[in-house]
């Protein structure tokens, strides 16, 4: 396990056992990420999807039923972000980046009360995560990717592809946070 600037954002990175077939590797093992993160959570949707070269997807989080996130790529490389949205915490609207690809095979965890969102880097990116928490699209919230009052160095040059939703987002000045 690998800390980060964020001290809840963890890097998990699986050991990867390579043979004359192809690779194997334990992508999600319940003792060994209770061991490594300290963490008692279970995981109840698992979620994929496919994306283009320069979509960026979020900020997003859950107001309420907040959800943590251990994410990977499985085709490709994106640049993913998360960001500390608990008033009360000393690290509140920080953010930390990390690239996560088909290659390095990093996972990273993301806990409830963070945004996530990430940035496709490569020509196309599959992306697969385990959420603790169902889907509440009610209590869905989009914070604005380029907020200058976050400043995440996304790393594009020009403009990325985004849904509507998260075009419209809103910025961390006038979205909904945790305490
Ligand atoms: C998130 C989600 C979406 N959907 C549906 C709703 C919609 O029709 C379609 C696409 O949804 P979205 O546009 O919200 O997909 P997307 O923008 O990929 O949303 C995801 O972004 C990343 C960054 C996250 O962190 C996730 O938690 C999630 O918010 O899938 C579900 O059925 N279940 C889900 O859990």
């Amino acid at each position: 396990m690998i800390p980060t600037a964020l001290p809840e954002v963890l890097i998990l990175e699986p050991k990867v056992f390579g043979d004359a077939r192809g690779f194997f590797f334990e992508s999600f093992n319940a003792r060994d990420f209770a061991q490594c993160t300290g963490l008692d959570v279970s995981f109840v949707q698992d979620n994929h999807s496919k994306s283009g070269k320069g979509v960026l997807r979020g900020l997003h989080y859950q107001i309420e039923h907040p959800q943590g996130k251990l994410v990977r790529v499985t085709q490709g490389a994106v640049f993913d972000v998360a960001v500390d949205l608990r008033r009360s915490s000393p690290n509140f609207g920080k953010w930390e980046g990390v690239l996560l690809s088909e290659n390095n095979k990093r996972q990273l965890w993301i806990p409830p009360g963070f945004a996530h969102g990430f940035l496709v880097t490569s020509d196309s990116a599959e992306f697969l995560y385990k959420t603790t928490d169902y889907w509440h699209p009610e209590h869905e919230r989009s914070l604005l990717w380029n907020d200058p009052a976050v400043g995440i160095e996304w790393p594009i040059q020009g403009e990325p592809l985004l849904a509507a939703k998260d075009s419209a987002a809103a910025t961390l000045e006038l979205t909904e946070v945790f305490a």
